[in-house]
């Protein structure tokens, strides 16, 4: 029984140990939903206690990654200081409103100033497309398509995820696996160029309020040792796909088999380097799953419209927005990211 204990505890010692310290800003335009988001990641993952004061800062453990988390305000003047964490991150969640289609111009905006700010570029980034249990929610692929985010995270060589969330249904039904996928994937995406990340690291800017705790300075991390030491699970890598950051394209990949008949369901995209494809093939990731994932195209009209199916991972039945009925909208998508950035007064 003590041996069993004592090889409890070493365990338990070694992953601690060994766990990567990564640091992900949480960022979205005001009432987007970050809060109750993060309010869900807390209620499924162990966090690590510390005396921190810093109020927007929560850390927590998933699988080999003990993840800081800041909680930043979306607000005008909550937005002037976002730029403070950008160095700081590994990573980002933006969150955004799906069903605020009078705000997507400002997400827009934002995501194109966003990305293509240096000390962001070429860092993974997950999209939560929140609030799809309201009727008049976006999906990803339209999400995609209205922010050009092919363009986007390609002329910034970040990957990228879309993923549908409804916060306040996980929060209330504790139904969370899906809302854990996504940071899975965004984990999973840092962890492939943690070295790299940790190198463009660097503290918070002095102009922020200080902490009594080193949780979320940029003097804690040891990630040259960690990098060496754990390296990225091939499973990892074949989810991902290969991630130096080469001048190759993102490609958006749909995922689930189903989709040929149904290319507008309410999933995730996820935007990974693409691979040259065989003949015949769509365009994947990895041999094994090519045949399986499509490679979104937008605008295709080809595709059918998007009917509301049963197995939708949210409640309400809707008749959901498509891109084509927003002919007013039709000069922005037209627009190139330095158009969308002149016309910008963030
Ligand atoms: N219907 C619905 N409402 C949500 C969802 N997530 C959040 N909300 C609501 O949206 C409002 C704003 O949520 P917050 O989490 O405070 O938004 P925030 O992004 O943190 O806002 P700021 O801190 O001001 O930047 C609250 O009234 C939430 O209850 C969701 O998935 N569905
Ligand atoms: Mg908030």
């Amino acid at each position: 029984m003590f041996r069993l204990l004592t090889s409890c505890w070493s365990r338990l010692k070694t992953t601690q140990e060994t766990r990567r310290s990564v640091t992900i800003i949480m960022i979205g335009l005001d009432n987007s939903g970050k809060t109750v988001l993060l309010e869900v990641f807390q209620r499924l993952l162990p966090s690590r206690m510390g005396h921190c004061l810093k109020s927007e800062l929560t850390t927590l453990l998933l699988d080999e990654y003990e993840v800081s988390i800041y909680d930043l305000n979306g607000d005008k003047k909550g937005r002037e200081i976002w730029p403070n964490y950008y160095a700081q991150a590994h990573g980002l969640v933006f969150v955004l409103d799906s069903s605020d289609l009078e705000r997507m111009q400002e997400v827009k905006i934002i995501l194109t100033r966003l990305l293509s700010d240096k000390r962001v570029a070429g860092k993974p980034i997950l999209l939560m497309a929140n609030k799809q249990d309201k009727k008049n929610a976006l999906l990803p692929c339209d999400i995609v398509e209205y922010l050009l985010l092919e363009r986007l995270v390609n002329e910034n060589k970040s990957l990228c995820r879309v993923e549908p969330c409804s916060a306040i249904n996980n929060l209330q039904r504790r139904n969370h696996q899906s809302i854990i996928e996504g940071l899975r994937w965004l984990l999973a995406a840092i962890g492939d160029k943690h070295e790299e990340l940790c190198t463009r690291q660097q503290p918070l800017t002095s102009s922020l309020p200080t902490s009594k705790s080193t949780r979320g300075s940029g003097a804690r991390w040891p990630s040259d040792s960690f990098t060496t030491r754990m390296g990225t699970s091939k499973a990892k890598r074949q989810h991902l796909g290969p991630c130096s950051m080469e001048a190759r394209p993102l490609k958006p990949i749909l995922h689930k088999e189903e989709l040929r008949l149904r290319p507008k369901k309410n999933i995730s995209v996820t935007f990974a380097l693409d691979e040259p494809t065989k003949e015949g093939e769509c365009s994947g990731r990895n041999g094994a799953r090519n045949t399986t994932e499509l490679y979104y195209k937008p605008g295709d009209d080809s595709q059918p419209p998007a009917p509301y199916v049963a197995d939708n991972h949210f409640e309400e039945p809707r008749a959901k927005s498509r891109m084509d009925s927003w002919d007013a909208e039709e000069i922005l998508l037209e627009s190139s990211c330095e158009e969308v950035l002149k016309s910008c007064e963030y």
